[in-house]
């Protein structure tokens, strides 16, 4: 199965990006096909003008519903399909997790609109939703120039989950946030040389008792979530005794 990625901005350089790495590696193999689109070419005046000012007033400018739909009805097409999934990153998205990029990561086609401005006039979004199937993301509470960035961290964390991308699936399964990692955060990591500008690699980790190893990352992995991320912690984890 091919995944269709395609990207609304007037910005779509910000897409060439993804021609390296191993997301460019999965677009030869064929796992995955990007398609990055202008929105002003679905402008018709001279300036190829894609905002206006706010209704109601207020500082800043918001982008106009035309060019979004004509976009949609050329990329999409003009029949509802919920198999197909649209995001909109935003401030005031939902936050974006790793459950939802594993969700995302069996997604035949994604299609991510990313706004400038002030944001997209709303009944963009009202009409996506009337159509596919919507998700209205945020990467965090800061505030960013547009949507490209995030919608280029969303696409390695959903893509990297597709089937076949990763060369040893296995890696993910001990990652922070992984079901394999009960969603707590990874353990740290070290590898040679063992002494380092005076800085060894715990014992433990050389001891080849895999069972006392195993018990110290799960014990790591509790201890930096409970004190980095209380708020993915409940009563199951405990602090490591
Ligand atoms: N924070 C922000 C923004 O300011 C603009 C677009 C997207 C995001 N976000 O996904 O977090």
């Amino acid at each position: 199965m091919t995944m269709r990625l395609d990207y609304l901005s007037i910005f779509p350089a910000y897409f060439d990006v993804l021609d390296i790495s191993l997301l460019g590696k999965a677009a030869v193999n064929g796992l995955v096909e990007v398609h990055a689109h202008d929105l002003r070419d679905w402008t018709h005046d001279r300036h190829r003008t894609v905002d206006d000012t706010p209704c109601g007033g207020g500082a800043g400018m918001v982008m106009k519903p035309d060019p979004w739909g004509e976009a949609f009805d050329e990329i999409i097409g003009t029949e509802p399909d919920s198999s197909v999934h649209v995001i909109f990153p935003s401030p005031s998205g939902a936050p974006f997790t790793q459950s939802a990029a594993q969700e995302l990561s069996s997604a035949v086609r994604i299609v991510f609109c990313c706004g400038r401005y002030e944001g997209i006039d709303h009944r963009v979004i009202d009409y996506a939703r009337s159509m596919w199937t919507v998700h209205e993301v945020s990467l965090g509470d800061y505030v960013l120039n547009g949507g490209e960035v995030a919608a280029l961290a969303i696409t390695e964390a959903v893509v990297r989950l597709v089937p076949g991308f990763m060369g040893n699936p296995e890696s993910l399964a001990e990652e922070s946030f992984s079901a394999g990692q009960d969603g707590l955060l990874e353990y740290p990591l070290f590898t040679r040389p063992v002494s380092w500008r005076g800085l060894d690699v715990p014992e433990v980790l050389m001891s080849g008792h895999h069972g006392r190893i195993a018990k110290w990352r799960r014990d790591e992995s509790v201890r930096l979530t409970c004190e980095r991320r209380p708020d993915l912690t409940d009563s199951d984890f405990g602090v490591p005794h």
